[in-house]
């Protein structure tokens, strides 16, 4: 057996495990002992013959699991007998970082349980995945138990009943946010990208494009400072306004020579993408440096948008699974150049759906969710709020173009030294 499974094995009742139903987590344990509680509530409403799975992915390897965390659905999705319920689910050991590990929860009725059960027999013996079943237990239906399919002939894994359990303080894939969704250092990220070269071949043009360390050669003499903001607040007009109003550099991240590759690399999985953007901001960083030392340096987009966007997406649900307030992962890069001043523009949702329509230009899948889901939207623009580091002052985008640019100018004057 491999040896990662086996890690997660030795310590298998002390996890916990979430379903997600419309973004909302329900947490379940296991227990040896039956003490009479009721059923965890994604079990509620089945009848005695139903079957429950869970599939979860356990390759220790970073990056064939993130890509393969997808194609599973996929897999599953097609394969599946009609009738069948798919969502996401997860499992991870209380307050044990990297624990985080995921899957999807599959419903189904008695008719289609036995075609689902060969079905994930056989993915079980070729994939990386520890696949469990439910069923219940008498009772009433009140009890389930979970019963854990042996990776291994030599194994022996004991079933267990599953009583709810109480929500984390926030969403659990924070424990595994750190270098898997957001990343703290160059190397980390660059990291990704060499391991991923086999498999993506554009990842060695990227690594070629960037700086041999983050280290930039000299701090900026003049004042740096980024634009930041959901879509259609006003970057773009805002930023070419400050160019010309200031004479100053504009530059963006991700940066221009990334361009070609940007598409590509949207549609990989989270570890993937993010890592792209990440390293975006230290080819940037480098572009400041330089620019900085002739002229005042305007950003459109830093490592503001790659950080909200990354962790609003990793946790589901409302604003309070967000890590709270404080937590490392809002921290600033320790090896990425400094602005010297962000603004945070922002806009109330219908005057920036009025923006987003007049421009009508084509978005990206993560802003046309911005547009579909209220609550992503609002862990977006919290994450942006709670991340520390250089100054962040928040601008009403709401006024005319001229208007924002003076009150821009005012807060720029008032924070650096023009
Ligand atoms: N202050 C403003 N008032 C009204 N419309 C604006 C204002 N700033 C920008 N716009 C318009 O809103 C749309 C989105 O602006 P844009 O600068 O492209 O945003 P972003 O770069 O943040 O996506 C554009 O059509 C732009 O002309
Ligand atoms: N520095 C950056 C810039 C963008 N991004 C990502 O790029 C997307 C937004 O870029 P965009 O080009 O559509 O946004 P606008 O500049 O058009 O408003 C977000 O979904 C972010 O995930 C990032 O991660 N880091």
């Amino acid at each position: 057996m491999a040896k990662h499974a086996k890690s997660l094995l030795s310590r298998w009742s002390s996890r916990v495990f979430l379903v997600e139903v419309d973004e909302k987590p329900h947490y379940f344990r296991l227990q040896a002992r039956h003490g009479g509680e009721r059923a965890p509530r994604v079990f509620g409403r089945l009848r005695q013959e139903d079957r429950c799975f869970s599939v979860l992915v356990c390759t220790g390897d970073r990056i064939k699991g993130a890509k393969f965390y997808p194609e599973l659905r996929d897999k599953l999705s097609n394969e599946l007998p009609p009738g069948c319920d798919l969502t996401t689910m997860g499992s991870f050991l209380p307050r044990v970082r990297d624990s985080f590990i995921r899957g999807y929860f599959l419903k189904s009725s008695a008719e289609y349980s036995a075609h689902v059960e060969r079905l994930l027999r056989d993915l079980g013996r070729r994939e990386p995945l520890l696949v469990c079943s439910y069923a219940a237990s008498g009772g009433g239906g009140q009890a389930w138990t979970q019963r854990l399919w042996s990776p291994s002939e030599d194994e022996t894994v004991s079933d267990y009943f599953v009583v709810s359990s109480d929500e984390p303080e926030c969403h659990p894939s924070a424990l595994s946010m750190i270098n898997n969704d957001v990343f703290y250092s160059f190397e980390e990220a660059r990291d990704v990208f060499r391991k991923c070269r086999d498999v993506i071949p554009e990842a060695a043009s990227v690594l070629e494009m960037l700086p041999g360390s983050a280290e930039v050669s000299q701090k900026p003499l003049f004042p740096v400072v980024v634009l930041e903001g959901l879509d259609a607040t006003g970057k773009t007009t805002l930023t070419e306004s400050l160019r010309e109003t200031l004479g100053a550099a504009l530059l963006r991240s991700p940066p221009d020579c990334l361009s070609p590759w940007r598409a590509l690399f949207d549609r990989e999985p989270p570890l993937i993408r993010r890592a792209f953007y990440a390293l975006g901001n230290y080819i940037t960083a480098q572009q400041i440096a330089q620019e900085g030392m002739k002229t005042p340096v305007i950003v459109d987009r830093f490592w503001h948008s790659t950080a909200a966007y990354a962790i609003a997406t990793a946790t589901g649900g409302p604003v309070s699974n967000l890590p709270g307030e404080g937590s490392e992962v809002y921290s600033w890069p320790g090896d990425l150049l400094r602005p010297s001043l962000v603004l945070l523009l922002t806009l109330d949702a219908e005057e920036r759906k009025r923006r987003l329509k007049d421009r009508g230009l084509e978005k990206t899948d993560e802003e046309q969710k911005l547009d579909r889901n209220q609550l992503f939207r609002l862990r977006v623009e919290e994450a942006y709020r709670r991340i520390s580091g250089p100054p962040c002052v928040t601008v009403d985008a709401s006024p005319s173009a001229d208007k924002v640019l003076q009150q821009t100018l005012l807060l720029i004057r008032n924070n650096c030294h023009l």
